[in-house]
């Protein structure tokens, strides 16, 4: 497994064993307690904060915005139980696909 993976792997684990943790002592257990709908507005807030960052902040801003974003979009894929290997197998289906064929390969409405 290489080091990108490890990371997300290890990260997957501590969030799956804090998800029933006291929401007093830990993040990820006050954040399912608020229930879906929050976890994806932070998602979405995320998301936002980190496309400022890109636009007018610094590279460290950024790699900080995108680490937030990343650690939410994982906390919200262990609360629907799919499992971020799933979302690296799909990157890896779409492997050597241009974005520009796949597009131009999808129906018409
Ligand atoms: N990687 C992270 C991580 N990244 C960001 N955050 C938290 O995400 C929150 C995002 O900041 P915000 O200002 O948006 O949060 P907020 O003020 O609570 O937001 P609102 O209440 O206003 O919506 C902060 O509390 C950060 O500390 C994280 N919290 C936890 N982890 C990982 O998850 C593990 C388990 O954490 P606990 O569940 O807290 O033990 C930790 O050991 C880390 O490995």
């Amino acid at each position: 497994m290489d080091q990108t993976n490890a990371t997300l792997a290890r990260l997957e684990a501590t969030i799956a064993a804090r998800r029933s943790a006291d929401p007093d002592a830990s993040y990820v257990a006050r954040l399912h307690a608020k229930g879906l709908g929050k976890i994806a507005q932070k998602v979405g807030e995320e998301g936002v904060e980190t496309v400022i960052a890109a636009l007018s902040g610094s590279a460290d801003e950024l790699v900080g915005e995108a680490a937030d974003l990343v650690f939410h979009l994982m906390v919200l894929l262990g609360a629907r139980d799919v499992p971020f290997a799933r979302v690296l197998a799909e990157l890896d289906r779409r492997e050597g696909l241009s974005g520009l064929a796949e597009k131009a390969a999808r129906p018409r409405d």
